[in-house]
């Protein structure tokens, strides 16, 4: 496993120490002790609060995910990025036990959630990509309806709901219905029901979907923050720049495999530099942009008389 440290994230103030121990304990063994200080004890490494081996998932006779292998550490932000219907969106439900039917093992909080437990599952928050919402509930209620799910007692929810609504500037729309809510609201409200308990996992798929540039960079700081205090978060995204700049791991999810899996730096060591985008398209052999961008706007561009003949030219063929 690939525990290096990214340097330059791009968040002002924050160291976020979002790696396993080992590299802390690297760090320290290569420091040489000034005279009469002994060695620190060696800290135990960190146990993985999500760990997966040899995932596989079908629909019907479509394999999705073949054989995937990943870990997740406390504080560790881990960038789960891959093409279009590659198995992002079902690796989540999978760990999060909304869908069944795997081969394979996946542990979350130190739990085989083949077991039946679902203790465990308060102390994991979800973002999904679609936010099924209760557009007839206010935001208040129905963050006070999440936060009770997870255990918390309704007041507090509430006080709680209306704290972190106002904070990402929905103050006014507390008691409004959903139904008149904005995407970006509504993504603001699923985060907070995501964090209202405090969670020690969280998953996220495309949490920024709908968001402003101002509350994008918010995000990113909550992010990094909930992973400096040890919080593990799973994030699934195609926004390549913030995935490259927050991300302590990037795990690329190509063909129903990991295809790569480590720090920016180390992807960019291995994939002759660049961006992540850059990074991204080399290695899922991605080179056909222009070609494909062509193609498309000539069909776009094609008239009815000229999608006829294209049809009688084909039916005529033998
Ligand atoms: N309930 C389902 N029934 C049948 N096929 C499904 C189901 N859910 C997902 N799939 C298929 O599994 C594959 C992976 O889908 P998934 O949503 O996990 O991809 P993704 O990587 O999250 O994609 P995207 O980046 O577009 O969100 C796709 O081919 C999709 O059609």
């Amino acid at each position: 496993m690939l525990n290096e440290r990214k340097g330059g994230n791009g968040l002002s103030s924050f160291d976020i120490s979002r790696t396993p121990p080992l590299s802390v304990q690297d760090g320290r063994s290569s420091r040489p002790l000034p005279p009469g200080e002994s060695a620190p004890p060696p800290q135990e490494p960190a146990q993985p609060v999500i760990r997966v081996r040899g995932l596989r998932k079908s629909y019907g006779a479509k394999q999705v995910l073949k054989g995937i292998d990943l870990e997740a550490y406390p504080g560790q932000i881990i960038g789960y990025i891959g093409p279009n219907g590659a198995g992002k969106s079902t690796t989540q439900k999978l760990m999060l036990g909304l869908e069944q039917g795997y081969d394979g093992y996946i542990e979350v909080l130190g739990h085989d959630i083949s077991d039946g437990s679902s203790e465990y599952k308060a102390r994991i928050g979800y973002v999904p990509e679609t936010a099924e919402i209760y557009d007839m509930l206010t935001a208040r209620e129905y963050l006070a309806f999440s936060g009770q799910l997870y255990g918390l007692p309704r007041e507090a929810a509430e006080r709680k709901a209306e704290r972190l609504l106002a904070l990402f500037g929905l103050e006014e729309m507390v008691d409004r219905r959903i139904d008149a809510f904005s995407k970006g609201m509504r993504q603001k409200v699923m985060l907070s029901a995501a964090v209202l308990h405090d969670p020690d996992v969280l998953f996220l798929d495309e949490p920024l979907s709908g968001l402003d540039a101002g509350s994008v960079a918010v995000v990113k700081e909550i992010l990094a923050r909930l992973a400096a205090r040890g919080k593990a978060i799973f994030y699934s995204s195609h926004i390549m720049d913030v995935v490259e700049k927050i991300s302590s791991r990037i795990v690329l999810l190509h063909d129903g495999k990991v295809a790569a899996d480590g720090s920016f730096a180390e992807l960019q060591a291995r994939s002759e530099g660049g961006s992540l985008e850059r990074i991204f398209t080399r290695m899922t052999g991605f080179h056909e942009q222009e070609a494909i961008a062509e193609r498309f706007c000539g069909t776009v561009a094609m008239t009815p008389e000229q999608l006829a003949e294209e049809a009688s030219g084909e039916n005529e063929r033998p």
